[in-house]
């Protein structure tokens, strides 16, 4: 495994007489896209703020590129930490061009180096054609690219992007993470996104960090905080799932009321002990030739699919993600089957 680009390792932040973040341990390798992802007030910010050198640490170390530019031997202030910024408000310079603000923050270079970097990340950005426009007169989708242009222009050793979508419409915002992704990536750029949308998280980075209450419940993933979270909060903070009443029949076997199986232990369970296993949208399938049924209480249209809300014979829920051609009335008896790769429960 390649060294780390970024490491923090049990770091601290606090303000005043209040913790904010606690034993904050994660890496993230060269060219790797990293988030946080967390409700509001669980310390996201804060993190990014420390990396950047904006808030001293009170615990810990942060490593970039093997310097330790925060710890107990001292602080980088920002400007020597090589980092760049992308706020959730752009905080773009409303008197100067697109051009101009790309342009910024490249005052050590002479005319024609500064236009010729201009030029290639208005490029990339896909804003050549509004190289002299001012930014009010751009959409918040294109202001947002010149922020990123202008992030990238002095080339950072790592990006940090602040909810730099949550300003935008959810259509427009998908698309681009997606394309935000393309291009720090093409540009093999290690970054790190904070943001409290899952979607976002999704789209646009390998790793993810969930956080809660300035701590870091899980680092992984998408995959793996979806299907095999680390506990109840990240189970219920990402995705949508339902959870049935399940009994431990031998050691890492249980019973339920779709099926019992081999189930990953988060928590040691006792034969005859009671957990909670979690059942995931598209672990449930819909098929009609299944003997298990399930009746519909409730449909959401989601285009490509329904999300079904399914009542099985005791009266627990489950959720199904089924093709929106099988469309059933709310009342009916469906046929439902799971497939799953392992399951996991909870006490
Ligand atoms: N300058 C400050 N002084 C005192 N407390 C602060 C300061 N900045 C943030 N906090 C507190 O620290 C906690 C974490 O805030 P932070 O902004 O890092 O969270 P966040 O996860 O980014 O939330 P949001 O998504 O709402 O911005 C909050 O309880 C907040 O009130």
């Amino acid at each position: 495994m390649s060294a780390s680009l970024l490491n923090l390792d049990q770091v601290e932040v606090g303000y005043g007489d209040k913790t904010v973040l606690r034993d904050l341990s994660f890496a993230l390798a060269p060219g790797e896209i990293g988030c946080l992802l967390g409700p509001s007030g669980c310390g996201k910010t804060t993190a990014l703020r420390a990396i950047a050198g904006f808030e001293t640490i009170r615990a810990g170390r942060i490593r970039l590129n093997g310097d330790v530019i925060a710890g107990a031997d001292g602080h980088w202030p920002p400007q020597r930490r090589g980092i760049g910024m992308v706020f959730q408000d752009y905080a773009l310079f409303p008197h100067l061009t697109v051009a101009g603000n790309v342009g910024f923050g490249l005052g050590a270079l002479d005319k024609g180096a500064r236009a010729a970097k201009v030029a290639e990340l208005l490029e990339v950005v896909g804003l050549a054609a509004h190289a002299n426009d001012y930014t009010h007169a751009l959409s918040g989708g294109q202001q947002q690219r010149v922020a990123l242009a202008r992030a990238l222009a002095p080339e950072p050793r790592l990006l940090l992007l602040d909810e730099p979508f949550s300003n935008l419409d959810v259509e427009l915002r998908e698309r681009l993470s997606q394309e935000v992704r393309d291009i720090l990536k093409a540009r093999g750029m290690t970054a790190l996104l904070v943001t409290h949308d899952q979607h976002e998280a999704f789209a646009l980075a390998d790793r993810i960090g969930v956080m809660d209450g300035g701590q870091l419940r899980q680092w992984d993933r998408a995959y793996a905080l979806y299907h095999e979270p680390a506990d109840r909060f990240v189970a219920d903070f990402v995705g949508e799932g339902a959870f049935l009443p399940a009994t431990v029949i031998a050691p890492g076997e249980l019973s339920f009321e779709l099926g019992q199986g081999p189930y990953l232990a988060t928590q040691e369970g006792r034969p005859g002990q009671t957990l909670q296993v979690l059942l995931r949208p598209d672990d449930v399938l819909h098929d009609d030739h299944s003997a298990l049924q399930a009746r519909v209480v409730k449909k959401a249209f989601r285009g490509a699919q329904f999300l079904y809300t399914l009542a099985l014979p005791s009266g627990a829920t489950v959720l199904s993600l089924v093709p929106s051609h099988h469309d059933h009335a709310i009342g009916e008896l469906i046929g439902i089957r799971l497939e799953i790769d392992h399951l996991i429960a909870f006490s």
